[in-house]
């Protein structure tokens, strides 16, 4: 096995991916059609394909269903159509192992192509910057660049204006303020304040975390939780530092002057990052997946875990409400519960979807044996001697329970 295959019917895009992975290191093909992408396929069996969904009069899934069979270890990624998701999800099923939304940038063709050419376990898993923002939507792409801007032309600027990250709860803007801050020239540290667990003594905790972020950042989570007084106290300390902090707080909504001081609002929303709910964003997906199920496995000392294509489509089929921290819980929940190297479809149980076992309500007997019998002559179109005998029970015993249950026999 070798190289990569690219399967895409405009000449132009197929030469300009090849060259560009060429340049990045990776020996690269091109076909433009069908059967053409058959005798290469079998001329030489490629380590990657990156198939278009459409190809001219040719379908990229039948195609993408002929190279699993013949050799099911050749990663797949299928490029189909912005906001596809359906295509996405029927090409993991059949086998694909990712996909990428056209148009896709050569960018991040070509970091896919490392994702899962470099199979190095514990390569990239421990990300600064902006590199923690796992993801290869364009959302992603625009938040990396974002950051990237706002990290050197706002917050190390002087006198240092704020940034405000809105977005979901879950969707990451803690991650991104780390990022933000991890991209600064500045010379201090991030200092956390969650904005929730101020209490009567506000005033002190400011006093202390303004003076521990000189020269850094201050990070405000939840910024909508801070009192009018703990307010104007924030003002006060910044202004008196002799090396104020660069303020950056996180909501989950964009802030309104009627609760906030109009100097700590200027000074707040100079900048800002609007973060996308996952739903927004399904290529990414796989992407966090992957990276935090690397993650997990490499603490417990195991080997890179793997998907199975059902895991993958289930993954994409789910619409998160609990956006990136639901999709991370489900990872971890999925991590305990295999077991082989493999993920499959039944250990992907998102939170909204799983039964607490600790609240879960327990059925009374009665309940369990109505249902039983229930179940029974259901199943057996009311015959009581076939549901007795599914029963494990005599017939005279079923119809006294029947009885009992004021149950007909259909
Ligand atoms: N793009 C990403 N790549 C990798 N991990 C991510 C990404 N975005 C978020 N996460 C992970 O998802 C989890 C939730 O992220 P985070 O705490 O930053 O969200 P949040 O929006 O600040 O949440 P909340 O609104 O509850 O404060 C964390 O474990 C974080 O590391």
């Amino acid at each position: 096995m070798s190289d990569i295959l690219v399967v895409e019917d405009e000449t132009v895009l197929a030469r300009s991916i090849v060259a560009f992975l060429e340049r990045r290191g990776f020996p690269a093909r091109f076909a433009v059609d069908a059967s053409s992408a058959r005798a290469m396929f079998e001329e030489q069996i490629p380590r990657m394909v990156i198939l278009d969904y459409k190809l001219n009069t040719d379908d990229g899934l039948e195609l993408l269903r002929w190279m699993q069979q013949r050799d099911d270890r050749v990663q797949i990624v299928m490029m189909t159509g912005h906001g596809d998701v359906s295509v996405a999800v029927q090409a993991m099923k059949a086998g694909a192992r990712d996909f990428l939304t056209k148009p896709a940038s050569l960018a991040s063709i070509a970091a896919l192509a490392s994702d899962l050419m470099l199979d190095d376990m514990g390569a990239g898993l421990d990300p600064v910057g902006v590199g923690r923002i796992i993801g290869r939507s364009s959302a992603a792409n625009a938040l990396r660049k974002h950051v990237k801007q706002l990290a050197t032309a706002v917050l190390s600027g002087e006198p240092r204006p704020g940034v405000l990250i809105v977005g979901p709860p879950g969707s990451g803007k803690e991650l991104i303020a780390t990022a933000l801050h991890e991209s600064t020239p500045l010379s201090g540290t991030q200092v956390r304040v969650d904005c929730t667990l101020l209490d009567e003594n506000a005033t002190a905790s400011l006093t202390e975390a303004v003076r521990a972020a000189e020269s850094g950042t201050l990070l405000l989570c939840n910024v909508c939780q801070l009192e009018r007084v703990a307010q104007a106290s924030l003002l006060r300390l910044l202004d008196r530092s002799a090396a104020a902090p660069a303020l950056i707080a996180t909501a989950n909504a964009h802030l309104s002057s009627n609760d906030f001081l109009p100097d700590l609002l200027f000074r707040l929303q100079v900048g800002w990052i609007d973060v996308p709910a996952l739903s927004e964003r399904t290529a990414d997906i796989l992407p966090i997946a992957d990276f935090v199920a690397r993650q997990l496995a490499r603490a417990a000392g195991q080997s890179r875990p793997r998907w199975s294509s059902g895991a993958r489509a289930k993954l994409l089929e789910y619409d998160w409400p609990g956006n990136v921290a639901e999709l991370v819980n489900c990872i971890q929940r999925a991590m305990l519960m295999r077991e082989a190297d493999t993920i499959e479809a039944t250990h992907i149980r998102p939170f909204s979807a799983t039964i607490d076992p600790a609240t879960d309500p327990v059925p009374t007997l009665r309940e369990l044996e109505l249902g039983a019998i229930r179940k029974a002559l259901a199943q057996t179109g009311g015959n009581v001697s076939r549901a007795a005998e599914m029963l494990g029970i005599t017939r005279d015993t079923l119809r006294y329970r029947m009885e009992k249950f004021e149950l007909q026999r259909d």
